[in-house]
């Protein structure tokens, strides 16, 4: 049996999937076009690239019980972290730019991303590993660990499950304070924003087969809520996970509407300007034979030594407004932090 240890060499890999069990890899990964036919394979990408070589072949991989997981990997202690609150100056400029392109009419929304800086106390991984193993369903927890860098989280958003002729995905969009909950589900603009993704993903998977979306309810996490709907497909014939994806991503949780080169170039440069780690928000998945679950990279940590960053997105549309965004970010961030205590 295998643990983590933070050796220079370790390459480890993991996601927890909606059945309650967590698939492992363990390295070196070898990189591939394809995934292995009956085997596990690690799709692991970044938000704007589409590689030609996605996939991750472990050199041995488990699949384990959340539980097994958890006392396995969880650990005790909580990881110190000095962070440093991030200047609003250019987050500011940048919804400025949104705001005017928004109404040129270029876009109706788009998810940028802010970076909260911190320096930890030891070498960050083993802590950060621990922590996002302690966090359960709703939460999926992922992981990317290459020696002393990598990321991890514990993400609310799942962006496809597939197992054989059945494909669920959600649309998650929408986001307030645990304690605003009831002003919260009638508040036109989150609605809007909502619905901007509800209706996408519905029309990106209408010809796929049957479709069903049920009623848009509230996901509650602690101290933060979201609207959720849930959408499920009966597919007409079998799809490839890499072409799915491509389908999918980045649905306007995390990317811009419409999504076009155009859009997608500006959103890049926002980002980058931001200082955002490629991998956020992207899609990251596991194949196992025939079945493939893939989550968004959100509400994780990105670390290299002791230095580690914490993004976070929100989306924005013609009804937002600076201050509440900014609060908005920060809520987002704090739901990452209380993992780590
Ligand atoms: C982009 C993030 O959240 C997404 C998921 C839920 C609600 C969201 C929102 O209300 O903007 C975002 O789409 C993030 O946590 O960094």
């Amino acid at each position: 049996m295998k643990s983590f240890a933070n050796q220079s060499n370790t390459q480890i890999a993991w996601l927890a999937r909606r059945d309650g069990t967590v698939v492992i890899g363990h390295g070196p990964f070898r990189a591939a076009k394809e995934p292995l036919e009956d085997g596990i394979s690690f799709f692991k990408r970044d938000f704007a690239i589409q590689e030609d070589f996605p996939w991750q072949i472990p050199a041995d991989s488990e699949v384990i019980s959340a539980a097994d997981f958890k006392s396995r990997f969880a650990g005790e202690g909580g990881l110190e972290v000095e962070w440093h609150t991030p200047d609003a100056m250019p987050f500011s400029l940048v919804f400025q730019e949104i705001m005017d392109r928004i109404r040129q009419g270029l876009i109706e929304k788009t998810v940028p991303v802010v970076v909260e800086r911190g320096r930890a106390k030891h070498a960050a991984g083993a802590n950060i590993v621990a922590a996002m193993a302690r966090q359960s369903a709703p939460l999926h927890t992922y992981g990317w660990v290459d020696g002393d860098a990598g990321f991890a989280g514990a993400t609310p958003e799942l962006l496809i499950s597939m197992k054989g002729l059945h494909l669920e995905t959600m649309a998650l969009a929408g986001t307030a304070r645990e304690e605003d909950e009831e002003v919260f589900g009638v508040d036109e603009k989150e609605i809007r924003e909502h619905e901007y993704v509800a209706q996408t993903l519905v029309s990106k998977l209408l010809d796929l087969g049957g479709l069903r979306r049920q009623e848009r309810a509230i996901l509650h996490l602690g101290s933060i809520v979201h609207f959720l709907t849930n959408i499920s497909v009966d597919l007409e014939s079998e799809q490839e996970p890499k072409r799915l994806l491509r389908r999918l991503h980045p649905t306007p949780a995390l990317g811009p509407l419409p999504r076009t080169d155009e859009t997608m170039a500006m959103l890049n440069e926002w980002r980058e300007r931001l200082d955002c780690p490629s991998e956020f928000g992207a899609p990251f998945g596991v194949w196992e034979a025939g079945r493939f679950e893939a989550v968004v990279a959100i509400r994780g940590l990105w670390w290299q030594g002791k230095d580690v960053l914490l993004p976070a997105g929100c989306g924005i549309i013609e009804a937002s407004r600076l201050v509440n965004e900014w609060r908005e970010l920060r809520l987002k961030r704090d739901a990452v932090k209380r993992f780590i205590i």
